[in-house]
């Protein structure tokens, strides 16, 4: 088999969309790499690049160490399959995984019994001489998997190939299909946006954001050490908690100001010149445990209980902690200023009246303030979150979410103490990039 890369691969198409922005990535001989972002993030387009069915602006695409920029599509010999599985409704099961032997690309002396072969692989042989009409979803997809690899194509590229499928079906097609890559030993480039099917298909991830690569790695790593808020927000489920603060190093303690509570971590060398930086905090909720109140060691949130979902076996407990979400929507994230630039903006006193100086002056740390703030609690460190108070006079509903084991729910209404995992907990700049805490 062979592996598949592309050199800072970028596609702009003519309307000016950059889809894909300077990618490069390798798929090593035999592996199982899951292209993963939300839609429009590139993600097709990178699969289309490859099999020569777009053509790239710059960069390349290498199918083993190759560089196969002016090979056609035939040429490179590589086996798509597209979430709507196209099958010709005339021909059989047997007549469509045959079309591409029949198509002239093979000697089709073999031809039958490939087919055979092929479908027995994908346990579609009793279906051979059905039409596609008379099949389920689930048996389609297989057949069109089924044709993409009766060539014994070089590598495969899956396109989203389950999204059609209800749940239950998605989940036993996806042990299926990547079990079959395996057995197979293709090298498979595997486009989704479905965070369970990548990280239970891959060998590892490849997390996009509006075309750029944000981070690469086994699925365990990408989940567990992100790289990017953004990816540490797409990966998890519930969405990772995502908390504004600012670091405020001390001789013997870090804190991080919530804007209504302090976290205190231990003395940290490698936040030292983090010292009054904006931050977001990413905690996820299994990194939170309840703890009875006055009995936490280390650092702790504390809140009153909004909602209790009950999944049965545990709960999602939503906690009002007045702490004030970071959106991870926005471009803040995409363009990241230093602070310093607004610190310029408020203190030249800009001419553009009042209501416009009071939202600058919320977004900073140690901004003077001229009126009485927002109604957020405030703490001595005197850390104010940004939102945005032309909308709203009011923060954003700051729910903290934290999974609770079943039985012992809470109830709505009742105060929590929750202890944080600080080894769990990661901080973000403004930027979105991760800030190692050792
Ligand atoms: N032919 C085209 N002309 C202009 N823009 C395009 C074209 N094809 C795709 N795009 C844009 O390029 C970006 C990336 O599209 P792409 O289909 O690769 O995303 P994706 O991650 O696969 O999304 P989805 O999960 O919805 O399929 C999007 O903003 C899309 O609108």
């Amino acid at each position: 088999m062979v592996a598949i890369a592309t050199d800072r691969l970028t596609k702009v198409f003519p309307d000016g969309t950059v889809a894909v922005d300077e990618v490069t990535i390798e798929a090593a001989s035999g592996e199982f790499l899951v292209l993963l972002g939300p839609t429009g993030c590139g993600k097709s387009t990178i699969l289309r690049l490859v099999a020569g069915l777009e053509e790239e602006t710059s960069g390349h695409v290498l199918i083993d160490g190759r560089v196969v920029d002016r090979l056609s599509a035939k040429e490179r010999r590589v086996a798509m399959v597209f979430q709507d599985y196209a099958l010709y409704p005339h021909l059989t099961v047997a007549q469509n995984i045959g079309f591409p032997l029949r198509a002239g690309y093979e000697a089709s002396a073999g031809t039958e019994s490939r087919v055979a072969e092929v479908a027995e692989h994908l346990g579609v042989h009793d279906l051979l001489h059905r039409l596609p009409g008379h099949l389920s979803g689930g048996q389609r997809q297989r057949v069109a998997m089924a044709r993409a690899i009766v060539r014994k194509p070089q590598a495969f590229l899956l396109d989203e190939p389950l999204s059609n499928l209800d749940a239950g079906l998605r989940a036993e097609l996806r042990a299926d299909v990547a079990g079959l890559a395996r057995r197979l030993g293709v090298t498979t480039l595997y486009v989704t946006h479905d965070q369970t099917e990548a990280m239970t298909m891959a060998d590892r991830v490849a997390v996009l954001r509006r075309g750029v690569l944000q981070q690469v790695g086994p699925p365990a790593e990408v989940y567990g050490d992100p790289a990017t808020l953004f990816v540490a927000a797409f990966l998890g489920t519930p969405r990772t908690n995502l908390l504004q603060g600012a670091i405020y190093v001390e001789p013997e303690r870090t804190v991080i100001d919530l804007g209504s509570q302090l976290l205190e971590l231990p003395p940290s060398d490698a936040l030292a010149h983090h010292h009054n930086d904006r931050v977001t905090v990413a905690v996820r909720a299994d990194a939170l445990q309840p703890v009875p109140d006055g009995s936490a060691q280390g650092p702790f949130l504390r809140g009153e209980v909004r909602l209790v979902e009950n999944l049965g076996h545990e709960a999602l407990v939503h906690l009002d902690t007045g702490i004030v979400p970071t959106p991870i929507e926005e471009s803040r994230l995409e363009h990241p200023d230093t602070g310093q630039h607004l610190a310029d903006v408020i203190a030249e006193d800009p001419p553009v009246g009042r209501p416009f100086r009071q939202a600058l002056a919320r977004m900073m740390p140690h901004a003077r303030q001229e009126s009485p703030g927002p109604a957020t609690a405030r703490t001595e460190y005197g850390f104010y979150p940004v939102y945005d108070a032309e909308l709203s006079d009011q923060p954003p509903l700051g729910d903290v979410v934290v999974r609770v084991p079943a039985p012992v729910l809470p109830r709505r209404g009742e105060p929590m103490t929750v202890r944080v995992d600080v080894d769990r907990l990661m901080l973000f700049d403004r930027g979105g990039h991760r800030i190692r805490t050792s």
